[in-house]
């Protein structure tokens, strides 16, 4: 998968060099180039915004920089990936869609995807129509309704919400089906050794029965009732989801 990110703040995105995506792009399964969109203007103080037209507070980046990055990422990312590549373009904002792991799952099948770092208000509308009109496919991906004040950080929490689900990243590729949202419901509570522990308040704390029972059936069976139990008290909203879809033992209402 190769990863292009156009930021005004490149050293925001050097943590993806660390760890999970580290060990990745070592092993040439993500192939990550960081562009600094500033290299695309011309002018003295190297210009990326205005004030808005219109009036209102803020500034508001201009188009002409984002027009000549996205060319000239497209020509750099066809070169490495055939002159058919098409990539994903991905603006983390807040008006965007809900990046959930269905998004995560879909997207770590991509080839190539290319995240625009937006800052200020915002980015000129018609970045989105000329890259839309020129038959780029745009997603604008919310990570939650808060405002940051820039797309680096949404970056950094989506490429390793991807990334760790491209098969030969994560070790265990096992640990990844039972994690939370990964079956749209929250994930049953953990435990480890010591089965029996006494916490610093001397209040004896000890792991369910069941788990020590090595009844693997019934153990699978506990889980799914805690996943259902704990999604159904913290988030009704994923269970009438699952309902929705019809997953597999969804519950339905009684
Ligand atoms: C496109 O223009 C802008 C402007 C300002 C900040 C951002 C970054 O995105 C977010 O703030 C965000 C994403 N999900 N939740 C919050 C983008």
């Amino acid at each position: 998968m190769r990863i292009d990110v156009l930021t005004l703040f490149p050293e925001y995105l050097a943590p993806l060099e660390l760890s999970l995506i580290g060990k990745a792009r070592r092993e040439g399964i993500v192939d990550l180039h960081v562009h600094q969109l500033r290299d695309f203007t011309h002018d003295r103080h190297r210009t990326v915004d205005d004030t808005p037209l219109g009036g209102g507070a803020g500034m508001v980046m201009k188009p002409e920089p984002w027009a000549e990055a996205f060319a000239a990422v497209q020509a750099a990312g066809r070169a490495e990936l055939g002159e058919q590549a098409r990539p994903l373009v991905v603006f983390p904002n807040p008006a965007g869609a809900p990046f959930a792991q269905a998004t995560a799952q879909e997207w770590s099948g991509r080839d190539w995807i290319v995240f625009a770092c937006g800052r200020y208000e915002g980015i000129d509308e018609r970045v989105y129509e000329h890259l839309a009109d020129g038959g780029v496919e745009v997603a604008l991906a919310s990570l939650g309704d808060y405002v940051l004040n820039g797309g680096e950080v949404a970056v950094l929490a989506i490429t390793e919400a991807i990334v760790r689900l491209v098969p030969g990243v994560v070790g265990n590729a096992e640990s990844l089906v039972e994690e939370s949202h990964s079956e749209g419901l929250l994930e049953y509570p953990l435990y480890t050794r010591p089965a029996s522990w006494t916490d610093p308040d001397g209040t004896l704390r000890e792991a369910p029965e069941i788990l020590l029972s090595g009844d693997h059936g019934r153990i699978a069976a506990w889980r799914r009732e805690q996943s259902l139990a704990r999604t159904a008290q913290r988030r009704p909203d994923l269970l009438e989801a699952s309902e929705r879809r019809g997953d597999a033992g969804a519950v339905t209402k009684p």
